[in-house]
């Protein structure tokens, strides 16, 4: 981050007027690429630096190297020989390895005239949005307003990403700017760029950065933590498209896997270690991964990374390791929902940060119509099948249906008994292999079979285009946790359609289910509402006033003393003192009596140890 990026960019300038490029024989009648970056903005190799990628800068003689740009005339072929128009060569600890072209082949040849099928940013337009903190960066409009760096904008282009989204136009000046930030922003708007530009672009100018040398351990610049290994995967893959031809190099690190692969991988060199926090703890025990040059820390679903399932291990990443303190690196937080609670321990990570919400925090995007059906037990089965043979008739061949039940078992059970029924379906939980989890989404994403029965193990971050259908065929007994459900469908300014089975079993949710839809203009049943009024105490948590009145807790004032109402992230909502005031036996968490929590920190960490502590070790 020393060096300005005009400055680089003119002794780039130089160094190419002064010595042309070599063109490898076979490419020299080649047209130039038409989105390819000008000589003139681009930074091939930065000024002829020795390349980290590259060293001696490859044969291109001082063009190249680092971000070869290998197919594109003109720019200088750093690296060796050539990559035939995809990708570039990376040398690290041995070897040459051919960057994959992320894209498929010629994708990078279109121009970016139309955006990313079908989506409805005009959706967006009108969402309220909250920072809090001191001078805040402006937001921007275009992308072409950001100084990311031609090769990362070439790369936005290849997304077909023409717009930035909400998220996108605020955090990234605030993330360019070098600001911690902690962002929420309902599922589905693009928080994965919004994070990602940014440390990309950070990478590729902070490329002089010596690292230590000659141990087999490895020094990311960036990590990226996620709570679970498909998520890890997704943000990997994205990463790396993003990251495409930059010489930023993207590794991914979670368990279930086995290890020595991702060892052999690191060795290979690694700027942004994507990882769950079960195997980075592990990598770093073995020490072959070291924190020490961590300039970028991003939390993706941070809320969830800091709930009492993950928190220690985010502990001891981030603070009993070598990692740079904070206000040395730079932090990013990221959600859809952020409980006032994590909020306040997520304030330990950061340093003189800037709260944002696109949104009100927590909720759900009205481009999900929401509906709620009295459903008995009993009749869930039945019910679910009716619903599978109307959307047969109705939707589109594409359609995918992702359907949550609480436990691993009803989703084995339910698996089984849909496709006895004739409706392909699979299932993925924390009882299943890596494998069959990989297996069993791949299969579903392809559309073979169109149904997927999942735990909470997908219900956070995935992006899987087509799922036109979610079923709360159990109901979650956190709010939250239904927010991110139901954000599988509805993404990207695309509609979606949640149903949600409710019962007696559901009624501590009532509450906060009515609030939640009546906010995202959906039409709340009822009976729903009768529900809503007689939850008195577990389920009368009331959002306003609450996680939904407050957002930046800082600005909440006296926070933090817990016990008594208004520290509690459901917050002062006007239920009598003593805080949360447990849920009813049998029906929420582990049949908490009624009767009080004090603190709204014990209560989190009861709702989180209830739900899935079991499940937790077969997430990372
Ligand atoms: N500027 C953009 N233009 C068009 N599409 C975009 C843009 N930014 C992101 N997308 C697409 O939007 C989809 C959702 O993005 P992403 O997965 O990052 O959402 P998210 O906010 O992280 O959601 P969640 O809260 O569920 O994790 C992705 O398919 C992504 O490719």
């Amino acid at each position: 981050m020393s060096a300005s990026w005009a400055d680089v960019a003119d002794s780039e300038k130089a160094a190419s007027r002064a010595k042309p490029a070599y063109v490898p024989p076979h490419l020299r009648n080649r047209q130039p690429d038409p989105v390819a970056p000008s000589p003139q903005n681009d930074r091939p190799g930065y000024g002829g630096q020795p390349s980290r990628w590259a060293p001696g800068g490859g044969v291109g003689g001082g063009g190249g190297g680092y971000r070869n740009d290998v197919g594109r005339p003109g720019q200088g072929y750093g690296g060796r020989g050539s990559g035939g128009g995809g990708g570039g060569w990376n040398n690290r600890g041995g070897g040459w390895d051919r960057e994959v072209n992320p894209f498929g082949d010629d994708a990078d040849l279109e121009p970016a005239v139309q955006e990313n099928t079908g989506i409805n940013f005009d959706a967006y337009e009108d969402i309220p949005i909250e920072t809090s903190g001191g001078d805040v960066p402006p937001p921007v409009n275009t992308f072409a307003d950001i100084d990311l760096g031609e090769a990362l904008n070439l790369n936005i282009r290849r997304c077909k990403y023409v717009r930035p989204t909400p998220v996108q136009r605020h955090a990234i000046p605030i993330l360019l700017a070098e600001r911690d930030l902690m962002a929420c922003a309902q599922t589905g708007s693009g928080k994965t760029a919004a994070f990602c530009f940014p440390i990309i672009s950070g990478i590729m100018r902070d490329q002089h950065l010596q690292r230590p040398r000659g141990s087999r351990t490895v020094y990311p610049l960036a990590v990226i933590l996620s709570p679970t290994r498909e998520l890890a995967s997704q943000i990997h893959d994205e990463a790396k498209k993003f990251a495409y031809q930059t010489g930023v190099k993207v590794v991914v690190a979670y368990g279930g896997t086995p290890i020595n692969q991702q060892l052999r991988e690191l060795e290979r060199g690694v700027d942004i270690l994507v990882a769950t926090p079960g195997r980075l703890n592990d990598l770093l025990e073995r020490a072959r991964v070291s924190m020490q040059m961590i300039k970028f820390l991003a939390l993706d679903e941070a809320d969830r990374m800091l709930d009492m399932g993950f928190e220690p291990q985010i502990r001891k990443i981030v603070e009993q390791m070598d990692m740079p303190p904070r206000g040395m690196r730079q932090t990013m937080l990221f959600s859809a929902t952020f409980p006032r609670e994590i909020q306040r321990l997520a304030s330990d990570f950061l340093s003189n940060y800037i709260f944002l919400a696109v949104g009100r925090v927590g909720s759900s995007t009205d481009l999900i119509a929401q509906r709620v059906e009295y459903v008995h037990e009993a009749d869930k089965k039945s019910h679910l099948m009716d619903l599978l043979h109307a959307q047969r008739e109705t939707q589109d061949k594409q359609s995918l249906t992702l359907v949550f039940v609480e436990t691993k078992r009803s989703a084995d059970a339910l698996e089984n008994w849909l496709c006895m029924n004739e409706f392909p379906a699979t299932s993925i939980h924390g009882d299943r292999t890596q494998q069959e989890r990989e297996v069993a989404l791949r299969s579903f994403k392809t559309g073979r079979t169109p149904i997927l029965v999942a735990t909470d193990v997908a219900a956070r971050g995935l992006d899987i285009p087509h799922v036109a259908h979610v079923v709360n065929f159990d109901l979650p007994n956190d709010i939250d946790d239904y927010v991110h459900r139901i954000g599988r469908t509805g993404r990207a300014g695309k509609s979606g359609v949640a149903t949600a089975f409710f019962n007696e079993k559901n009624a501590q949710l009532a509450r906060q289910l009515a609030e939640l839809m009546q906010e995202a203009n959906q039409e709340v049943p009822e009976w729903l509402t009768r529900y809503a009024s007689r939850a008195s105490f577990g389920g009368g948590k009331k959002r306003g006033g609450g996680r939904f009145g407050g957002r930046d807790f800082r600005r909440e004032g006296s926070f933090g003393s817990g016990g008594g109402r208004g520290n509690d992230y459901y917050g002062g909502g006007g239920y009598g003192g003593g805080g949360y005031s447990g849920a009813p036996s049998g029906g929420g968490y582990g049949g908490a009596p009624s009767g009080g929590y004090g603190g709204g920190v014990t209560k989190t960490l009861l709702r989180v140890r209830s739900r899935d502590e079991e499940e937790l070790g077969a997430l990372i």
